[in-house]
């Protein structure tokens, strides 16, 4: 079967993706992702020498001091840079009076990720538990207002991990989508088909790379093989995209998972490799991202209208940039960077780890049923 790439198609191009550009538009056939011509290859080029180590060194912020009596983290060398940071992106908390201005008159709907917004980041990818309180604030916050998840896991880990009925999920980086049938017309798009949820009611599932499965479960497995001798790698399928990393892995070798890793992926054109935290995320070479996928849910939920609703999304890491992205730029709401050290952002606002998320959430209820208790006077 041919994979069509048409140019009507806005999934299948990705401008934003330096790596491979010059295949994009050309049609090839599925299950030839891999690329066996050897002049086609790009010349091997050394992770050390072409800043991927940089960038996963750069994915694990700067050793931290405990502020024990607080609780907090501060980076010793730079209390300074901390607080001018803290002017640029300030508190979600301390800023709320801001934000419920910003809301006035407006419908609030709410974008979340998942590890490290809803769950602390941990070792283990597998026990990135969510904790029974922040279950029951975001179960609150699905009682006043559209909440939708949005995580690079996939959609039946994360709701496997959530548990909560009351939302709409996303998962490998919103590359499966899933919505109630009876939303407008989503079903006219070609990527979208109908299906079941766990309760099994219908749904639409929206997958604009599905294309891309068989390759994904093939490189998942020949990445856990070449990783499978370095101590501490782990390889996640996420069935649209794949993760390998490196958290626990010694850091003298993680040139060596970046090279095999790096190495491994030149094979496939059509995939690309995206840093997380301590982890490499394999995507497929489409034009779509969390932004876009926030882009999605809003008009299939019909809260497209910048003037009715005010979307929020709240994430921490490089991915969730591209949903920050496309609110800042579309001047529809914001993002909020979950963060407790510096980072440049496209976030509006910031909240320092899970805890402040889990109550900027108890504050948002608690801001809504005031506004709903004054307006029925
Ligand atoms: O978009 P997200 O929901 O934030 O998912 C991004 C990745 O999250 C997970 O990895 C991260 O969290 C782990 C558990 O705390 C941690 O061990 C790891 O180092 C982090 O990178 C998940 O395992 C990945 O597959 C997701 O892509």
């Amino acid at each position: 079967m041919d994979l069509n790439i048409s140019k009507t198609n806005p999934v299948l191009t990705d401008p934003t993706t330096p790596v491979n550009k010059s295949r994009l538009g050309s049609s090839f056939p599925s299950g030839r992702f891999m690329m066996n011509s050897r002049k086609k290859i790009p010349k091997l080029d050394d992770v050390r020498s072409n800043g991927w180590l940089d960038a996963m060194i750069s994915s694990s912020p700067p050793r931290k001091r405990l502020v024990k009596d607080f609780n907090v983290e501060i980076a010793p060398e730079d209390d300074f840079a901390q607080r001018a940071w803290m002017l640029k992106y300030p508190s979600a908390i301390s800023s709320f009076a801001h934000i419920a201005a910003q809301a006035k008159n407006k419908k609030i709907a709410v974008f979340l990720d998942y590890d490290g917004t809803l769950s602390p980041i941990v070792d283990d990818p597998d026990r990135a538990i969510m904790s029974d309180a922040m279950r029951a604030a975001v179960k609150d916050v699905a009682k006043y207002f559209p909440t939708a998840i949005i995580s690079g896991r996939s959609r039946d880990k994360v709701y496997q991990l959530v548990g909560l009925t009351e939302l709409y999920y996303a998962g490998s980086h919103g590359m499966d989508i899933m919505t109630p049938v009876n939303l407008n017309g989503s079903l006219e798009d070609p990527n979208c088909i109908k299906s079941t949820d766990q309760q099994d009611e219908e749904v639409n599932l929206f997958q604009p790379a599905k294309e891309f499965i068989p390759v994904i479960e093939e490189v998942y497995n020949s990445l856990v093989e070449i990783t499978k001798c370095i101590k501490g790698a782990k390889v996640e399928n996420h069935k649209f995209c794949a993760s390998v990393h490196y958290r626990n892995v010694d850091e003298k070798d993680w040139p060596i998972v970046a090279q095999r890793v790096h190495d491994h992926l030149k094979q496939y054109p059509r995939l690309r490799l995206t840093h997380g935290r301590k982890v490499l995320e394999v995507r497929p070479v489409i034009g779509w991202n969390k932004g876009k996928a926030v882009e999605f849910l809003l008009e299939s939920l019909g809260l497209s209208n910048n003037d009715e609703f005010l979307p929020i999304f709240i994430g921490d890491d490089k991915t969730d940039e591209d949903a920050f992205k496309v609110l800042r730029e579309g001047n529809r709401g914001f993002g909020i960077l979950v963060s407790s050290v510096p980072k440049e952002s496209n976030a509006f606002y910031s909240l320092r780890d899970p805890s402040e998320v889990k109550k900027f959430l108890k504050t948002l209820v608690k801001w809504k049923k005031m506004e709903n208790s004054t307006s029925s006077f």
